[in-house]
């Protein structure tokens, strides 16, 4: 069985009847993807409906991107749910920390995989940062993933846990060549960056050193819009049900949700994937969350929200959008500040410009009018 007719009966086994296929299932699948040039010049459109009647989704793929018409049914999780639910993980299956941890950093590798693919002729360079908590720790995993997907990887840790699992994946991840760093390095040798540093039990604002690598990581996006940001289970410095409370500014490209998208995910403008593909029935219908209809053996599915400028406008465009009007926002509140300011150095400047040039032009006025009175009495004087 060849490649695409493999995938056709693990979309039918995942509870899909395909109904149409312009093109090959493979161009959209982010499998065999021999370079990212190659995915960005594929495009196509699949009708996909579900056997189960849960979810119906129009897919389309635009730059090898996949988004859909309908929204993939996921659910949202709340904080005291996402916490209760990864409790009840650990106890009433009786899944370890560690082993929900390693299956976290397995789908985040696997979407940074879709988002920037290696090819044979680049080793993209991953600079993943990690927070002091679980977060911290699937970025650890990943990366450990990452570098035998095909990647470099370097791990800013500056608050790294003492806990025996943390110091083992430190050690696995020194053994696969990763280098850890403990500051913000200059991110020109960067292709991505991955945002592991809090997810769903950030409180407050952040603190330092994270604060600081927050901003960073919008200076490179307003260099560089197009650059990804990959978030890990809920954007940093987020509030896993509000969004960005704290007033951080802080928007990711990506987003990688565990086991169920949290409820700040619902207005999350970038690319969105989910990955959570161990989730007991009997626990998903408890929480109200459901599995998206993951492909073939992927930990990942991508559920970027349908278009709301219909299907052939692309996530780039959309997200582009959202970061200009996002910037005019910002300019608009600079203006509005100076405005209510009150007079500046540089308007107090202006005046004295000004000031100063009327009153040349005044004396110029009164001087020439001077001389032209003595020239005038010198020459009474002569012809008397
Ligand atoms: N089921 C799953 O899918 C799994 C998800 N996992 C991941 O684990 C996180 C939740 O991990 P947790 O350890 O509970 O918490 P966080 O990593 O989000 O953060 C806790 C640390 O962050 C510090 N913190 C909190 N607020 C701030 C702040 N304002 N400024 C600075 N630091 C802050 C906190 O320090 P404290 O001193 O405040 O205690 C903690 O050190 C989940 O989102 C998933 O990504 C697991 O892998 C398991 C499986
Ligand atoms: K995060």
């Amino acid at each position: 069985m060849n490649d695409e007719s493999q995938t056709m009966v693990s979309l039918v086994k995942s509870g899909l009847t395909l109904l149409s296929l312009r093109r090959p299932v493979t161009a959209f699948l982010g499998r065999s993807t021999p370079s990212r040039k190659a995915i960005l010049a594929t495009s196509g459109l699949v009708t996909l409906s579900s056997a189960l009647g849960q979810t119906t989704s129009t897919t389309s793929c635009t730059a090898g991107k996949m988004s859909y018409t309908t929204e993939i049914e996921t659910g949202y999780l709340n904080a005291d749910n996402a916490y209760d639910l990864d409790v009840e993980l650990m106890s009433q299956p009786g899944f370890s920390l560690e082993q929900l941890m390693e299956l976290a950093g397995l789908a985040v590798a696997e979407a940074v995989y879709q988002v920037l693919p290696p090819s044979s002729e680049s080793k993209p360079r991953i600079l993943l940062i990690c927070g002091p908590g679980n977060n911290g720790g699937d970025g650890l995993v990943a990366a450990r993933h990452l570098v035998f997907f095909g990647y470099e990887c370097v791990i800013m840790y500056p608050k790294q846990s003492k806990k025996e699992h943390f110091v083992n994946l430190v050690k696995q991840c020194e053994d696969v060549g990763v280098t850890f760093i403990d500051e913000f390095p200059h991110t020109n040798e960067y292709d991505a960056i991955v945002d592991s540093i809090f997810g769903f039990s950030f409180k407050g604002a952040p603190r330092e050193p994270f604060k600081t690598a927050l901003e960073k990581m919008q200076e490179v996006q307003k260099k560089k819009p197009e650059f990804p940001i990959i978030s890990v289970d809920v954007p940093s410095g987020w509030n896993v049900d509000e969004g960005d409370v704290a007033k951080t500014g802080f928007v990711p490209s990506v987003l990688i949700s565990l086991t169920a998208p949290k409820e700040s995910a619902r207005s999350f403008p970038g690319r969105h994937f989910v990955g959570g593909r161990f989730l007991p029935p009997v626990l998903a219908e408890k929480y109200g969350v459901q599995m998206p209809p993951y492909p073939g053996v992927s930990q990942v599915m991508e559920i970027t929200k349908p278009k709301s400028k219909g299907i052939d406008s692309s996530w780039e465009v959309e997200y582009a959008a959202y970061l200009e009007e996002k910037g005019a926002k910002e300019k608009e509140n600079e203006v509005a500040a100076a405005a209510s300011q009150p007079k500046s150095d540089k308007k107090d400047e202006e005046n004295w410009e000004q000031q100063y040039h009327d009153y040349c032009v005044e004396k110029e006025a009164r001087l020439a009018e001077e001389d032209a009175r003595k020239r005038a009495a010198e020459k009474e004087s002569s012809s008397s």
